[in-house]
């Protein structure tokens, strides 16, 4: 006999948890089914212990800028300190009972399992001692349950002990040497923070720039920033074929040249995998590549989605952000559609990279007449000021026909922060003769916003 409950969330990530934990504490009785840990990804093995790696890794850079602007610093990288933060600070040793207690806290109820659907509002939890509960949602079911690694069908890579995103979050001590297939955002923050605790790193990279989603400008200014850094980057390379033997990994590149490290991190996208989720018990397809939702995060009656399963883009703030659209809607609550205009990303390299809204190839495959202008953090009051680290440029996008931002780039020292304002310019369709006329403080790094806007009006981008 399946139990009646009002709403099953399947995947406690941070999308999953947001609703289940939402929904609970608004009356409704709700179980929460989680296969691995309550909280998901982001906690344990993504955004929180890698920024902390960042984190860490920046305050290197920083002393070692102390020679020529303050005097003399001696630093000696310790892995030791990064190593024990993650583990005490942030995951509890990937220990989620402060999560599920938070969780229980609110009313909710926990499931340990691996739940799947097997009709319309019916779920199955399969335990890991192999038993199983059984429930009714009496007002629907919430699917949030995320990503894993996608790993190319490289010859041989199936075959050898690579690493994830999991093991290079939770290594006790940096390799000597890296090799990091991927330069997209996982690659690029991993490989950076390595190569400041003394890793020899190489980046392959299938493209022909980093970050490669991302404005091209932003990926050469990047791999201009690691290469003085001194890692090796190796784009529009792709492998052919991977072995391992001893301690050593190599990659053998189309065209014949071999790569070898210690270790390698497979970092090239992230995949969602309806498979075993039982969605053609709802008549839905379990092949497809996301969960296809509507504005309401609705993917059929009684069945929601949220989060990185739905395809709108693998980040935290997506899946919070279509979480409290879901509850509304689970809650009756009208509100408006999701709205992915002004979705903002930040990389959180150094210098971080921000982008918001469309890139200008996108914006022109739309078919906007679009215009660009671009600025240089190092040439903009505040850059020069800052000296040492002031790699970063500001890259807008604009729809020339109606006269707003479509989409933007701040890369730089605060990239992400600079982020901010342009989120808002987009998202608000704030004319850009507005941005014209406005006051920018002085010497903010923000004030490349308006140099840029400057090289708008100039027309010399435009197209
Ligand atoms: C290294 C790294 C760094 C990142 N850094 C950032 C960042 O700085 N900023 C940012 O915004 N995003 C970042 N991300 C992305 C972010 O982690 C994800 O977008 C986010 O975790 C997605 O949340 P989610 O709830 O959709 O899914 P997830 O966090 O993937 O959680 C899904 C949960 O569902 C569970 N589950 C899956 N199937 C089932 C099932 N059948 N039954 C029960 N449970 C199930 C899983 O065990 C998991 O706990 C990073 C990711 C990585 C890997
Ligand atoms: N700061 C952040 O917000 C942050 C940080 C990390 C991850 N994330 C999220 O997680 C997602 C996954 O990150 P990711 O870096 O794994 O994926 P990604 O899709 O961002 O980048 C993967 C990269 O691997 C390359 N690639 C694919 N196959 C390859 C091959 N065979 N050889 C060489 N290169 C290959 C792709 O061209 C791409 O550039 C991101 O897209 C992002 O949404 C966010």
């Amino acid at each position: 006999m399946a139990e009646q409950v009002d709403v099953v969330v399947i995947g406690m990530g941070p999308g999953g948890e947001q609703v289940a934990g939402s929904l609970a504490e608004a009356g409704l009785s709700v179980v929460g089914v989680e296969a691995e840990l309550v909280g998901g990804e982001c906690p344990y093995w993504g955004c929180v212990p890698s920024k902390m790696m960042i984190r860490a890794g920046n305050l290197l850079a920083e002393a070692r800028r102390v020679p020529g602007m303050a005097g003399s610093a001696e630093v000696t990288a310790d892995w030791g300190p990064v190593a024990a933060r993650i583990r005490e600070e942030a995951t509890d040793d990937w220990d989620d009972k402060v999560a599920a207690d938070r969780f229980t806290g609110k009313g909710g109820r926990l499931a340990r399992g691996r739940g799947r659907l097997t009709g319309p509002g019916l779920v199955e939890v399969m335990g890991k001692d192999g038993g199983t509960e059984a429930f009714h949602a009496r007002r629907g079911v919430v699917l949030a349950t995320g990503t894993r690694p996608q790993i190319p069908p490289v010859p041989g890579l199936a075959d050898v002990p690579y690493w994830t995103n999991r093991d290079a979050i939770a290594a006790k001590e940096p390799p000597r040497s890296l090799l990091v297939l991927g330069g997209g955002a996982i690659g690029v923050e991993i490989a950076q923070v390595y190569a400041r605790f003394g890793t020899r790193v190489t980046v392959v990279e299938a493209l022909d720039s980093l970050i490669p989603v991302e404005e091209p400008e932003a990926g050469e200014l990047l791999a201009g920033v690691l290469r003085e850094q001194g890692l090796t980057l190796r784009t529009g390379a792709r492998a052919s074929g991977v072995r391992h033997s001893g301690d050593t990994f190599t990659i053998t590149l189309e065209g014949g040249d071999e790569l070898t490290a210690e270790r390698l991190l497979v970092a090239t996208g992230r995949r969602v995998d309806l498979a075993g989720l039982g969605l053609e018990t709802v008549g839905l397809d379990p092949k497809a590549r996301a969960l296809a939702v509507d504005g309401q995060l609705l993917a059929a009656p009684g069945l929601w989605g949220v989060g990185d399963v739905t395809g709108h883009g693998a980040f935290t703030h997506v899946a919070m952000y279509e979480a409290d659209i879901a509850v509304r809607a689970l809650l009756g609550e009208p509100g408006p559609d999701a709205d992915y205009r002004a979705l903002p990303r930040v990389t959180f390299t150094d210098p971080e990279i921000g982008a918001v809204g469309l890139t200008e190839k996108q914006a022109r495959e739309k078919g906007l007449r679009v215009r660009t202008g671009i600025s240089r953090v190092p040439s903009s009051a505040r850059g020069w000021i800052h000296k040492a680290g002031n790699e970063g440029l500001v890259k807008l996008v604009e729809d020339a026909d109606r006269g707003v931002l479509v989409g933007a780039t701040s890369a730089g020292p605060a990239g992400g922060e600079v982020l901010y304002g342009l989120a808002v310019a987009v998202r608000a369709e704030v004319p850009v003769a507005s941005l014209r006329h406005m006051i920018y403080a002085y010497p903010t790094f923000h004030r490349a916003v308006e140099d840029a806007l400057k090289d708008l009006g100039s027309g010399g981008s435009g197209g």
